[in-house]
């Protein structure tokens, strides 16, 4: 018999929780339950979502335990330090997939540097693609869905620092759209200072995904790895193209990288190696929940050089977020989400 599992999306006003709810109309096992936001609640789902049409006479419900009880699984889509209260209403038989950070660091002297209040406590990764991850995520209860630099940045990275072949010192420079921001209006997002520029922002190893990314690779590579990360402000809706760069050893090439690069994803359903030549582009993995990654060696740098690209919403968010919760339920793994993007 096919069983159907109920989901509730928190947030389901909000960008995260929008691209949650178009990935869960496509998905075969899923009905679709309460709808909540803050402010919204009370109005219709149509007026934040208007490209999601068959959920648009819904109406949006408070975040409160009571609405968000009941469900197989509860999808979190809100803003930071809501996670644990509604996590402990709900009880553990619950799946709750946090797209939010409270869960995702482990050093809870880290998240304070970074977040600046309590930590809520660490629930497994949600990057099934990193070794152990799978094992971890398979029948769990709790899932921290990863930010989305981290995911294409950690991505384009644990196969060369997993491998030993680069230096435990790496260099993530990524240019995302603006939707990662999420809805609420911010002065540099203004339609007049976005259009036409692109801006750093959060530099010198102040953004909060930089301890984040440190954390995974140092898991990956089973040391500590020093990470420089600057992000880039771009005037596009999604994505992410993240050049990620390391020193690599002595002796290692061009071939050793690409290698190690075909090895960790050549079976992987949602990291894809592009061909040489090929170049990574956020267009391409647009509403996909895929990673292209394009690895090279600079040999008068020393450096390895690898081009990840992810559509911040799908793969960095949404996507990610139901590829852990099928794991979690013992679905298959791709079930609802799609490798293929929208182009030009
Ligand atoms: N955008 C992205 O690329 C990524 C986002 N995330 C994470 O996903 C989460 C959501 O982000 P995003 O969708 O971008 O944010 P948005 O600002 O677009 O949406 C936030 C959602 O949360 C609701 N909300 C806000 N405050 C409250 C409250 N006090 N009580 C209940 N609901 C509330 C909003 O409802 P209302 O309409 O009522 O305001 C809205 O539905 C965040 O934790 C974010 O860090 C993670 C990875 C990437
Ligand atoms: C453009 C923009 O502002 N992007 C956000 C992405 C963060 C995000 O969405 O992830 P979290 O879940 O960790 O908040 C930022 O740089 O903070």
């Amino acid at each position: 018999m096919h069983m159907t599992y109920t989901a509730a999306v928190a947030g389901a006003t909000g960008y995260a929780g929008g691209e949650l709810l178009r990935l869960l109309l496509g998905h075969p096992d899923f009905q679709i339950g309460a709808l909540t936001a803050g402010t919204s609640a009370g109005t219709r789902l149509g007026e934040h979502q208007p490209h999601l049409a068959p959920l648009a006479d819904r109406v949006v419900a408070d975040t409160t335990p009571e609405t968000l009880a009941g469900h197989d699984v509860v999808f979190l889509a809100l803003p930071h330090g809501q996670s644990a209260a509604i996590a402990e209403a709900l009880g553990p038989d619950t799946l709750i997939v946090d797209c939010g950070a409270d869960y995702r660091l482990a050093d809870a002297g880290v998240w304070e540097k970074f977040y600046g209040s309590p930590h809520a406590g660490t629930w497994p990764y949600g990057l099934p693609e990193l070794p152990g991850a799978r094992a971890a995520l398979t029948g769990a209860k709790r899932v921290a869905v990863p930010g989305c630099f981290p995911t294409v940045s950690t991505l384009a990275l644990a196969p060369a620092v997993g491998a030993g072949l680069v230096e435990p010192d790496v260099v993530v420079v990524a240019a995302t759209g603006t939707s990662g921001a999420g809805k609420s209006l911010k002065p540099n997002l203004l339609g007049s200072e976005i259009m036409g520029n692109v801006a750093a922002y959060n530099i010198g190893g102040v953004h909060r995904h930089s301890p984040e990314i440190a954390q995974n690779l140092g898991a990956v590579a089973g040391q500590a790895v020093t990470v420089s990360f600057t992000p880039l402000l771009v005037p596009m809706p999604r994505g992410i193209l993240a050049t990620c760069t390391a020193k690599v050893k002595p002796g290692v090439g061009e071939e050793q990288l690409r290698d190690a690069y075909l090895k960790a994803y050549g079976d992987e359903p949602f990291v894809t190696v592009l061909p040489q030549g090929q170049l990574p582009t956020t267009a391409a993995v647009l509403g996909a929940n895929t990673v292209q990654i394009q690895v090279a060696f600079d040999e008068a740098a020393g450096r390895a050089v690898v081009v990840g690209a992810i559509d911040n919403l799908t793969k960095g968010t949404a996507g990610g977020a139901l590829q852990c919760a099928n794991l979690a339920l013992g679905l298959p793994e791709p079930a609802g989400l799609s490798t293929v993007g929208i182009a030009p």
